[in-house]
């Protein structure tokens, strides 16, 4: 079980303001947990922003960091073996590092929904739908009763659930796991959240299923205006949904920027190497599927400079000093020296 964070941050950090136009502003972020009596940073640097009615993605190999950037926005870091060590997470310019628990209590489920992998696991086995429904209409809107009722039954026909006055009465095992993952967002979305956290919302269901999801998930967002952050490691998903993208590794942001042009043209040769790994129809049957080599490394080990160099096939000596993300078009950055040197990439998706 997920332990909430207490920890405010430093109260003498000045309140700084937000991007235009974003609803999310995750500036610095750095987590990190302790092992062997060390802090190991697994997230470190992290900045990204989502904007109104926005999907942003964040992919990368598992371990990466992208389950704990997304715990981070929500202060739900597991503590006290983990906490947010630096940075800023800004809700409508709002610092929610600042925040004392209560006052994040009072956002988690209301201005920030969240989608998880395991809608089974992530819904209590021992309520009804309608109780698990009607605590956040209770708690942040303080709707009871019938109001309750009528708006649960509401939100269970907008995320496509049949009879759905006769669903409120169900268990979450009587429903299939599309089902469920349809209570979730209907959860998730209840309050008419600004930011809907969906960490891997489709990696436990069917490929028919999970397109059914993403479109239900990507419509209600957008017509609440909600700004997504979608965690995935399917860039087939990203390609569909994401407006802009950001690459982990290692816990860093290693390239990020609009998804079109991320894809038609990776700059970072980890963004490259993923995009190449994915299967496609054009190549001949007997090609082997290109791999990234190696494992990535972990976190309380990482090499000397750019955390991809023993991997890279771009390698130099200069890739041993640490390589900052840097600007290289408006909105794209990469955390390469050999950026621009990359020959035209042949598309993947
Ligand atoms: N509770 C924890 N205690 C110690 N280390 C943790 C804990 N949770 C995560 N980590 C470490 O933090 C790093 C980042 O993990 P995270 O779950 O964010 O990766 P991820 O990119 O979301 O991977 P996946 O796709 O597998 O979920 C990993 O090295 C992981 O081992």
């Amino acid at each position: 079980m997920v332990q909430p964070q207490t920890k405010v941050m430093d109260e003498t950090a000045p309140p700084q303001a937000s991007r235009e136009g974003a609803v999310l502003e995750v500036k610095g972020l750095r987590t990190v947990f302790r092992q062997r009596g060390v802090d190991v940073s697994v997230v470190n640097d992290v900045n990204f922003d989502i904007r109104a009615g926005e999907t942003v993605a964040l992919v990368g190999e598992s371990g990466s960091g992208k389950s704990v950037s997304a715990l981070s926005v929500m202060r739900l870091v597991p503590s006290p073996k983990g906490r947010i060590a630096g940075g800023q997470v800004l809700l409508d310019g709002e610092d929610l590092l600042r925040l004392d628990e209560p006052a994040m209590r009072g956002i988690r489920g209301k201005t920030i929904g969240m989608v998880f992998q395991e809608p089974m696991t992530s819904l209590n086995p021992i309520h009804t739908i309608g109780r698990q429904l009607g605590e956040g209409l209770r708690i942040h809107l303080g709707l009871t009763g019938k109001a309750a009722r009528e708006r649960s039954i509401e939100l269970l026909d907008s995320v496509g659930i049949p009879r759905p006055a006769e669903r409120l009465h169900a268990y979450p095992h009587q429903l299939s796991g599309g089902m469920c993952q349809r209570v979730m967002i209907a959860i998730a979305l209840s309050c008419e959240p600004r930011i809907l956290l969906a960490d891997e919302p489709t990696t436990a269901l069917d490929v028919t299923t999970q397109a059914q999801i993403l479109e239900l998930m990507d419509a209600r967002a957008r017509a609440l205006g909600t700004a997504t952050l979608l965690i995935t490691h399917d860039l087939g998903i990203v390609a569909r949904y994401a407006s802009r993208v950001n690459v982990m590794y290692a816990g860093r942001i290693v390239e990020q920027g609009e998804a079109r042009q991320l894809y038609d043209n990776p700059r970072h040769p980890y963004t490259r190497g993923l995009l190449e790994s994915v299967p496609r129809l054009d190549r001949p049957r007997r090609q082997e599927l290109p791999a990234i080599e190696g494992l990535p490394p972990s976190p309380g080990s990482l090499p000397q400079g750019c955390p991809f160099q023993p991997r890279c096939p771009f390698r130099q000596e200069i890739c041993g000093q640490p390589q900052a993300l840097r600007e290289i078009s408006p909105g794209r950055r990469v955390a390469c020296i050999r950026a621009d040197e990359l020959s035209p990439f042949d598309g993947a998706a």
